[in-house]
């Protein structure tokens, strides 16, 4: 699903930001990715969403190389690809239905559609009652919530996660953490970067801690429940 080949990204002459990382993550995974300030995560995330370009090797996801999609297509690949941020990004003059409804309308969805879909994602993100609410009006981790439901609401496979709890206390970071394990339950593979160590200890899923632009452990998660 997410494949790394000896990939590096140099923004400068200098310590590379990712030194010749090679990885896998397989469709369905729930992975978290960890380490130090600078150790290259949101270079990682950034180019799986190809906002960045890798200085060499070759990412595949799902089975499509991204040194091969085209400027023009960027767009379009995103959509296979959901993601939310420390910061929520939400619109704010827009209400929670309108910013879940606008990842929808970008990309031309029939009307029809969107007024389905919306209150649907609204629901599983546990925030139908407050479809009218501005994003000022709400809780940190209410406005992460409508930021997952934007993220999700046009079915990405893949759901990114750059330190979506940053900006939450640990009741919230909690919520918001078995929010996206019960979205990977639904099948979508999910990534999460985060620097809550005892959030990643206690969720028992696979670990890749990375150090100054390589991965110095890749530790699978406890599956003795799964069995
Ligand atoms: N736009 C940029 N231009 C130059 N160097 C950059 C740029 N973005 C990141 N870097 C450098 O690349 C390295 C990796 O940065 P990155 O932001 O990927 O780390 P990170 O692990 O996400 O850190 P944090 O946990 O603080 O978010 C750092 O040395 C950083 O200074």
């Amino acid at each position: 699903m997410i494949k790394l080949e000896h990939v590096s990204k140099s923004y400068s002459a200098g310590i590379p930001a990712l030194n010749d990382i090679s990885l896998n993550i397989e469709e369905g995974e729930f992975v978290f990715i960890v380490g130090n300030s600078g150790s290259g995560k949101s270079t990682l995330i950034k180019l799986l969403l190809k906002e960045l370009e890798p200085t060499k090797g070759v990412i595949t996801i799902n089975n499509r190389n991204l040194n091969a999609i085209r400027r023009k297509q960027i767009p379009k690949y995103r959509r296979n690809v959901g993601v939310v941020f420390q910061d929520f990004r939400l619109l704010k003059d827009r209400n929670v239905y309108e910013n879940v409804a606008f990842a929808q309308k970008v990309i031309g969805t029939p009307a029809r559609l969107i007024r389905s879909s919306v209150p649907t994602m609204l629901s599983m993100v546990g925030l139908a009652a407050k479809y009218k609410s501005y994003p000022k009006q709400l809780s940190g981790g209410e406005q992460q919530r409508v930021a997952i439901a934007r993220a999700l609401v046009n079915q990405p496979k893949i759901l990114l996660a750059d330190e979506p709890t940053g900006n939450l206390d640990n009741h919230n970071a909690w919520e918001i953490m078995k929010l996206l394990e019960e979205i990977n339950q639904k099948g979508t593979t999910v990534v999460v970067v985060t620097h809550n160590l005892e959030i990643v200890k206690a969720m028992k899923k696979r670990v890749i801690t990375m150090k100054k632009g390589v991965i110095i452990s890749d530790e699978k998660g406890d599956c003795s429940d799964e069995d």
